[in-house]
């Protein structure tokens, strides 16, 4: 297994370029199963492991997927079959969003169930009470889903009962090729839906009131592939900036949205941080003690609970006791048990961590549990004194290009150790660009 190495104390500077969105290429490569002609082309497609993934579960549908020099190249005329393997749907959640596209497009579509993970239950009923509103029956058996419509999906009025990205993605894409209009009352708000419902109007979609809590679709017969830049990474580039606050030092996250990450650079600014922006990016300097600020994540255009254990890190060395509540997903504070080992205080009554401040954070071995937890214990390690050594690594390559190296040419002293056998398999998936569609 390799490992992440950090000795902390370091400080950073430079510049940092922030990739495409994680959140939004991959809901972007499920749409493109809805173009039944011509290509797609998408622009800033971050090499991560989670795409890596989408791309294989479009392959195995007999989709024509080719990923280059980030950009990825998406052919869907042929479709050869509607079914998602437990194989790969295990491998990402998020391999669910080909539901939606499968199933206006081809009437039916066959996913193995997603599963919780370790961050919480994460059920699917609001997506499932989508396809049903718009005349899809819904079968569960054998750890699959199986959705099917005779002739086209109906367009239908769905009110979610929580604003879920996941499932607003998924009906959203389902509608733009259902007959009528479709309007999803209390939908999700994030950028990530914007970005992809631009890329469906641009597939000649007609979707309005993205980006708002109230979303009309009216449905087209046919969609054609399309060229699409995804937006950058809030949450890569929110990562960098508590990097930034955490060493005492300078840095410019250039591609970054200020708009998108309003809560995080006011509850950086709270904490005495100066955050500058511009049209290029966002600049993040320390100056001196942090305060302790109370965090509450919730919904965009909330504090985004994919933030929470970063900010938490951060929180550990403020000046006082802050207090984090993590209203999104039920069981997101497993960072915290890994945080105590490197001599953090913090201590969890229910949904909300009591964090005390002016931690002297001690270098220890570690262990990622999920994706942003893997962050986080990065960037306490890079202010804890002594030597960390974090394991899990394959969950921060899910979301993270190139961590370690990023941060090493920024200043920090890191490095990524994997044992030899272990180079060769990542060379193998590497290998995995450019290949042709098998088959499932
Ligand atoms: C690939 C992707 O974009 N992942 C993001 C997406 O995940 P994802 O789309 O899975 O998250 P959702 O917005 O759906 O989940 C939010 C909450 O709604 C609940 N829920 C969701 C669906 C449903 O049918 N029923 C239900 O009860 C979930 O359990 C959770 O408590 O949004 C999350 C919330 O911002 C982020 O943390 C993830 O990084
Ligand atoms: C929770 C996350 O991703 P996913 O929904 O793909 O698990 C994340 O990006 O922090």
């Amino acid at each position: 297994m390799s490992k992440i190495i950090v000795r902390g104390g370091r400080k950073l500077t430079g510049n940092v370029k922030i990739n495409g969105a994680k959140n939004a290429v991959l809901p972007i490569i499920a749409a493109s199963i809805l173009g039944s002609e011509g290509e797609s082309v998408i622009h800033d497609a971050p090499p991560l492991d989670d795409v890596l993934v989408i791309n294989k579960v479009l392959q195995s549908l007999g989709i024509q997927v080719e990923y280059d020099q980030q950009v990825i190249r998406v052919r869907a005329e042929q479709i050869t079959t509607c079914e998602a393997s437990y194989e790969l749907v295990r491998k990402m959640r998020a391999s669910f969003l080909v539901m939606g596209p499968l199933l206006a497009r081809l009437g039916q579509a066959r996913i193995s169930l997603p599963g919780g993970c370790a961050i919480g239950t994460r059920p699917i009923d609001q997506h499932l009470k989508g396809f049903e509103a718009m005349g899809a029956s819904i079968e569960l058996g054998q750890g699959y889903i199986e959705a099917r419509v005779k002739g086209r999906l109906k367009g239908a009025k769905i009110y979610l009962d929580v604003a879920s990205v996941g499932a607003t993605e998924n009906i959203m894409m389902a509608a733009s090729l259902a007959e009528g209009t479709t309007i999803i009352e209390n939908a999700a708000k994030e950028p990530e839906i914007v970005d992809l419902a631009n890329y469906l109007n641009a597939m000649g979609a007609v979707i309005r009131g993205a980006g708002t809590g109230i979303i009309r679709i009216e449905g087209v017969e046919k969609l054609c592939g399309a060229v699409h830049t995804v937006i950058p990474d809030r949450i890569e580039a929110g990562t960098y900036m508590i990097a930034a606050a955490i060493t005492g030092s300078d840095l410019y996250m250039e591609n970054a949205i200020g708009d998108h990450l309003r809560p995080v650079i006011s509850k950086l600014q709270e904490m005495g941080v100066l955050v500058e922006e511009d049209e290029n990016g966002i600049r993040v300097r320390a100056t001196g003690t942090l305060r302790a600020v109370d965090v509450k994540t919730l919904p965009y255009p909330g504090f985004p609970t994919d933030m929470q254990s970063q900010m938490m890190a951060l929180l550990m060395v403020a000046d006082g006791t802050s207090l984090v509540t993590e209203t999104v997903f039920e069981n997101r504070f497993m960072h915290v048990e890994e945080f105590s080992n490197m001599n953090a205080q913090i201590k969890v009554d229910g949904r909300t961590a009591i964090v005390s401040g002016n931690s002297k954070l001690q270098g220890a071995k570690v262990c990622a549990t999920d994706l942003r937890a893997g962050a986080a214990l990065i960037l306490a390690a890079l202010a804890a004194e002594g030597e960390t050594e974090i394991s899990g690594t394959h969950h921060i390559d899910r979301g993270y290009v190139s961590i370690a190296d990023t941060l090493c040419e920024l200043g920090a002293d890191i490095r990524r150790v994997s044992p030899p056998q272990e180079v060769e398999e990542e060379a193998v998936e590497i290998g995995f660009f450019n290949i042709q569609p098998t088959l499932a």
